[in-house]
């Protein structure tokens, strides 16, 4: 743009510099033709003088004062008039006309006739050389005349012809110095013009990639939330118009979480991207296929008609599609998907409303036991938006405080001394009270937010076995249940570690409880996870067991110290014949494997007594103590310090 600017700049100074020159030019040229019609005219005047000296010598009267040397004087004035025409530059300029040359040339060969005749003159009446003389300059007197009025006349034609004659280098740089620059100035103009052209082209090029990358999903190049709204918008009015029917399945990936973990983030972006493509060999060109967050599509399925079983297919399709096994990190992997629908008009006339309801029933597919399809029912709505904000609240929970643990004794079933706590969250929530870790952990696994959360229930249990022990309590032992993604994690074991170097509280003290279901999910990862667990010197306990499908084959091969019978057993095992026998054989189960039994939801002294009978070894339950706030249970150690808390229940043991 600055060369731009330079060259007009110059072409300016360049057209004033000419614009100038031309003025001086044209100034200069008017002085010189006031001069040549001057110098004519006294030519014409001298021409003219010299005849009046001339008849007034040869005149009928010759006057006293008229001599031949005056004559001569006029003769010689002329002469040297004629002179002049040589002299100077204006003069040069002068005879450059044609006809002044003529005319100069004729006076010239006049006056060379006339000066041998001059010597003859007489001062008498008309002496023929006058008339001579007369006729010699004749030409020459109307010629200088002639001149001076033309000069006079045709100013402004003299003055342009007076202007060719300027200098050629002048005029060369009055005509090239504009040409040039303005030359120059035209080539920038259009190379400046070729540039903002193809900046144009280019910041267009651009600013759609922009338009482009604002509106797809980086991975997979699927339309994002804000493009998947926009259509679905254009999807609404248009069939309305139509009088018509299209779908909206919301769909979820079963356990993704899982896989980003357990194979890492690269193996999970790629089964993204395989999973989008095959969503989109799904549906029919025109319908949409999204990414509208990690592992959550939305397909809008257009002109689907009446019967509802177009749709039905088209699900149907989808899960088909995806439980087919996905080739990745040279391994087969299994994935299923859980699908909500909601229909246009049916579940909604607006796009958001239309989302909300195909989300709540792809939730409610999720918790029917996931890998399923769900229409929308109108009540799903309530618990999706109550689940959205529980979500949305939960992610402050740790920040603001809201979390805390409560302590539920765990007791020597043949002493009834308490030996140590199990520790269980709850959430303080500031509108809906006390939450139960049912209501609120499978939100905080779904989201991952179970990792920080997992990490600070162990370093607060640690920290308040240790504080409570240097409040005088004995040192208790501590138990914690891990969840399923904290068990996933690879540095799980120097966690847990860093907790135990960091509150001072013993690893032997710590017990972790997973579930059978987690152990089993993959054996090989549990395996490594818990003797990793196990070299840290930390006890490792099965929890719900019983509910699950560990086998005694699986079961010897983790390293664990402890299994808890499951509640259901407990309370059934007076009530029903196979509960008992399955409590029966648990215990003797860990017995044969040297393993201690903790029977959970003791409720009952009934209950207390069929599994003392049956030789278990530890309990828990509502019939020693509910979970307990921090300060409840130090006091209610405190309390029972000694105390034999299954003799206090009254069965009737020996003191
Ligand atoms: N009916 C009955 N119930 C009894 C009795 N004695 C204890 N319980 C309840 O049984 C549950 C025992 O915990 P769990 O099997 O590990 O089952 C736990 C555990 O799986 C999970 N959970 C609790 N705290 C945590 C935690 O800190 N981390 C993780 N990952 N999960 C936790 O939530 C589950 C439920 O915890 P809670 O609601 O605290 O429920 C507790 C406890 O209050 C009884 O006599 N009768």
């Amino acid at each position: 743009m600055w060369r731009l600017l330079l060259a007009l700049a110059v072409f300016i100074a360049a057209l004033y510099f000419s614009y100038r020159e031309i003025g001086q030019a044209n100034s200069l040229a008017t002085l010189r033709v006031g001069h040549h019609t001057h110098t004519l005219f006294r030519t014409y005047e001298d021409v003219q003088r010299f005849l009046y000296s001339l008849r007034d010598y040869t005149g009928d009267e010759p006057l006293d004062t008229q001599s031949l040397e005056s004559v001569q004087l006029h003769f010689e004035l002329l002469v040297s008039r004629l002179r002049v025409f040589h002299e100077g530059e204006a003069n040069r300029e002068l005879l450059a006309f044609a006809e002044v040359r003529a005319a100069v040339d004729r006076l010239a060969v006049a006056l060379d006739r006339i000066e041998p005749l001059i010597a003859d003159l007489a001062p008498e009446r008309r002496d023929p050389h006058y008339a001579q003389i007369r006729a010699l300059l004749h030409d020459s007197r109307i010629s200088f005349l002639q001149l001076g009025k033309q000069f006079l006349l045709n100013a402004q034609l003299r003055n342009e012809q007076l202007l060719k004659q300027l200098s050629h280098m002048q005029s060369f740089w009055v005509i090239a110095a504009p040409a040039v620059s303005g030359s120059l100035l035209l080539v920038l103009f259009f190379l400046q013009l070729r540039q903002s052209m193809a900046l144009a082209k280019s910041l267009e090029s651009q600013s759609r990639a922009l338009a482009h990358m604002a509106a797809h999903d980086f991975l997979t190049a699927l339309p994002n939330r804000a493009l998947l709204l926009e259509r679905l918008t254009r999807m609404i009015e248009q069939t309305q118009r139509a009088s018509g029917r299209f779908a909206v399945m919301f769909l979820d990936l079963d356990r993704f979480k899982a896989v980003n973990d357990s194979l890492g983030h690269a193996v999970g972006d790629e089964l993204l991207k395989m999973v989008a493509e095959r969503l989109c060999a799904c549906v029919r060109e025109g319908d949409t296929v999204a990414r509208i967050s990690g592992d959550e599509f939305v397909l809008l399925v257009g002109d689907i008609g009446d019967d509802d079983a177009v749709i039905n297919t088209v699900a149907e399709r989808v899960a088909t599609q995806l439980r087919r096994p996905f080739q990745l990190a040279g391994e087969e992997l299994l994935v299923t998907s859980s699908i909500g629908i909601s229909l246009y008009p049916a579940h909604g006339q607006q796009a958001e409303l239309l989302l909300v309801n195909a989300d709540a029933a792809m939730y409610s597919a999720k918790a029917s036991g996931r890998n399923s399809i769900h229409g929308y029912l109108a009540e799903m709505n309530a618990g999706s938006v109550a689940r959205l904000e529980l979500n949305r609240d939960l992610h402050f929970a740790l920040e603001r405080g809201q979390l805390v643990l409560h302590y539920q004794p765990l007791v020597q079933l043949s002493t009834g001394q308490i030996f140590g706590v199990e520790a269980l969250l709850r959430w303080q929530h500031p509108s809906r009270g006390l939450l139960a870790p049912d209501e609120f952990i499978p939100l905080a696994e779904e989201s991952g937010l179970i990792i920080p959360i997992g990490e600070w229930i162990l370093r607060t249990a640690c920290a308040d076995a240790v504080a409570w022990h240097s409040q005088g309590l004995p040192l208790l032992k501590m138990a914690v249940n891990l969840s399923a993604l904290q068990f996933q994690q690879p540095e799980l074991a120097e966690r847990v570690d860093a907790v135990l170097v960091a509150t001072g509280f013993p690893a032997e003290m710590l017990v972790l409880e997973m579930t059978e279901t987690q152990l089993m999910r993959n054996v090989d990862l549990a395996v490594a996870a818990t003797q990793a667990l196990r070299e840290l010197g930390v006890g490792l306990a099965v929890d719900d067991f019983g509910t699950g499908y560990c086998s005694l084959s699986y079961l010897q091969r983790f390293p664990v110290s402890k299994l808890k019978l499951d509640r259901s057993f407990v309370q059934d095992s007076l009530s029903k014949c196979s509960a008992a026998a399955i409590s029966r054989s648990v215990i003797s189960l860990g017995k044969s494997l040297s393993l201690k039994i903790l029977a959970e939801g003791i409720e009952t002294p009934e209950q207390l007594a069929f599994l003392r009978a049956h030789g278990c070894d530890y309990g828990q339950g509502y019939l020693f103590s509910r979970p307990l706030a921090q300060a409840e249970l130090v006091s209610f150690v405190q309390a029972n310090r000694g105390a034999r808390l299954t003799k206090k229940v009254n069965l009737g043991l020996p003191s």
